[in-house]
């Protein structure tokens, strides 16, 4: 097992893995710790009202529908299992999707801190296919701010502690008012 990553056991529906003792989660009346044999009780962390959102967004069917978690170091924590539509080489995962992973991870280190941010450059290894099928273990880390400039790095192990492939970003911090603003009508999409 991977040192500072799996510290506790945790179940998650029938998976268990090693994440921290306490969780921090987010809920309607604000944020606090739980043990984190109470997560799945818990709420998950998601972008405010994306829910359409291709990663995590809980109503998007053919999305990956990623429930995300904050520990009380601030590390993003998920755990995933990717069906067979996600193939690129067989039985493994297409590395775009291995892509989306560690950037939605990433994405989520900016939320966890109210900071409304867009991918602006990414880096990925591919250290090992990424089997399909089976229980992924993904985080991630806000590791500097500068300005409107986040960095973050994520990484993606299999249930046995392997790193299978890391990911580094570049996020700028942007207006959600404004990026609101400019977003296309329906009218103007579907003309
Ligand atoms: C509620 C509704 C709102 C929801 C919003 C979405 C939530 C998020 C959902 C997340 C979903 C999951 C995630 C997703 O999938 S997010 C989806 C994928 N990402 C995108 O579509 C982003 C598209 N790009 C943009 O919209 C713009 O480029 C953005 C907004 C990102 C920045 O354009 P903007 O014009 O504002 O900024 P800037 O060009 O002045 O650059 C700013 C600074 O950065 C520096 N720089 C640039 N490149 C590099 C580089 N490679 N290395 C080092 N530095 C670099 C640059 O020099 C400058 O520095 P400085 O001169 O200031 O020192």
């Amino acid at each position: 097992m991977p040192p500072g990553i799996l510290r506790n056991s945790l179940s998650i529906g029938k998976v268990t893995l090693g994440f921290p003792a306490r969780l921090l989660i987010r809920t309607k009346e604000g944020q606090r710790t739980v043990p984190s044999s109470k997560l799945d009780k818990g709420e998950p962390l998601t972008h405010t009202a994306l829910h359409g959102c291709f990663g995590c967004g809980q109503h998007n069917r053919t999305g990956l529908r990623l429930r995300f978690y904050v520990d009380d170091t601030g590390q993003i924590l998920s755990t995933v299992r990717l069906a067979g539509r996600f193939e690129g080489p067989p039985g493994h995962a297409h590395g775009g999707i291995v892509a989306t992973l560690l950037d939605e991870a990433m994405s989520k280190t900016n939320r966890a801190q109210n900071i409304v941010a867009m991918t602006r450059h990414m880096e990925v290894d591919y250290l090992r296919p990424v089997p399909l099928r089976t229980t992924l273990q993904l985080t991630a880390r806000h590791l500097s701010v500068e300005g409107r400039k986040h960095h973050c790095a994520a990484e993606l192990r299999n249930a046995a502690g392997e790193l299978l492939a890391t990911g580094k970003a570049l996020f700028i911090a942007i207006d959600p008012a404004r990026f609101q603003a400019s977003k296309p009508s329906m009218r103007a999409m579907k003309s």
